[in-house]
């Protein structure tokens, strides 16, 4: 296998660091670009996991609280903030590298490349989409909590990294419908908000009935301003998009057995939403409730359940309410 040449991970935390660690781990030149107090604790020796019991390591990572000298040029930056960092992120890439360059957005939500692309009209994003979850169980180990396929925007600058994906065992799927695959992405993430809210683990909170029928009712509304919008759902997942909310508000035994794959998730694993939460960031609600709510105000319908969940995770401290409380909130 043979990387076109090094790769930058902008925004090194928990996606960036994994995704990155797995193609250092399989010789890729890869230089992380993040926080100084993220990478005390991994630079010095990263350990890999995944649910189906892989390990990796990578003994030292080439780790930049800066931008380093783009010289020489990263062949492919994989562009890994969360979305309130996105802008001044790609500013930043914009400054430092040649016309051209090639950044990969791995990032939630549906607007980040083009977001991105704003902020650094000289560089070519595009949107990629990582479906699994990362948490780091010990400081210098990150775990992949949950399974799905790497998938990327079907541009000629991404195919050569196709096989370099590949050898590092996390395959990369170029898509031509990539708007079609955020969204579908992002009608998961609408669980996202619920499962902070929870304070649960996510299995454990998706094997509860209550709060399974908040993130129900929140696809629902999506999956209705999208389909008056026009906009494709790409399947992800072994039920087409609008089935899922019937998945979800089945009874637990249904469900357990209905939605085995979905259920396939470590203990702890929980959104990166419930992470930003612990360590006191805002969380990136704009990015996913947001979008639909900004998706219906263009078809003219309103999204109140979306929106209650904007201002609820955006109010300080959060909201108390139970998992029936919210549904009936929720749901009227
Ligand atoms: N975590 C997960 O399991 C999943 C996350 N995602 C998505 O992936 C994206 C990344 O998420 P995740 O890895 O969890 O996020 P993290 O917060 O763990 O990582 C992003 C890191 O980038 C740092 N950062 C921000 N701006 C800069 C900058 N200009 N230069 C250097 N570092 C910077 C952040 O620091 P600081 O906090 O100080 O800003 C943070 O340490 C998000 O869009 C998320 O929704 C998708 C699937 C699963
Ligand atoms: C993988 C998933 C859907 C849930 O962990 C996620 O995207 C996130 O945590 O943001």
């Amino acid at each position: 296998m043979h990387a076109p040449g090094p790769v930058w991970v902008m925004g090194a935390g928990l996606i960036g660091t994994y995704v990155g660690g797995r193609l250092a781990a399989a010789g890729v030149d890869v230089r992380f670009i993040g926080r100084a107090s993220f990478g005390e604790r991994v630079a010095q020796g990263l350990r890999l996991s995944d649910l189906d019991g892989g390990r990796w390591s990578v003994p030292r990572l080439n780790w930049h609280t800066e931008l380093p000298p783009a010289d020489p040029a990263p062949a492919l930056v994989l562009l890994c903030v969360k979305s309130a960092a996105t802008a001044s992120a790609a500013a930043q890439l914009q400054a430092r590298l040649p016309q051209g360059g090639v950044v990969l957005s791995l990032q939630n939500g549906v607007d980040n490349a083009a977001q991105a692309q704003q902020a650094a009209p000289g560089l070519q994003v595009l949107p990629g989409m990582v479906p699994f979850n990362v948490a780091q169980p010990e400081a210098q180990r990150l775990h992949q909590g949950t399974s799905g396929t790497l998938m990327a925007a079907d541009a000629p600058a991404l195919r050569p990294w196709v096989p370099v994906f590949g050898a590092a065992g996390l395959p990369l799927q170029l898509r031509p419908d990539m708007l079609a695959v955020q969204w579908a992405k992002l009608l998961l993430n609408l669980n996202n908000p619920v499962n902070a809210l929870s304070g649960r683990p996510l299995r454990a909170q998706l094997l509860d009935r209550d709060w399974r029928a908040c993130t129900a009712a929140l696809m629902e509304e999506a999956l209705q301003v999208l389909q008056a919008a026009g906009q494709p759902v790409a399947r992800l997942t072994p039920l087409p998009p609008r089935l899922l909310p019937a998945l979800l508000r089945a009874p637990t035994p249904v469900f357990r057995v209905l939605a085995a794959r979905m259920l396939r998730i470590d203990d702890e694993a929980r959104s990166s939403m419930a992470d930003d939460l612990a360590q006191g960031r805002p969380p990136e609600i704009d990015a996913l409730c947001g979008a639909v709510v900004r998706l219906g105000r263009t078809v003219g319908r309103p999204t109140p359940r979306n929106q209650a969940m904007v201002e609820a995770l955006s109010a300080s401290p959060l909201p108390s309410r139970s998992a029936l409380a919210w549904r009936q909130h929720l749901t009227g």
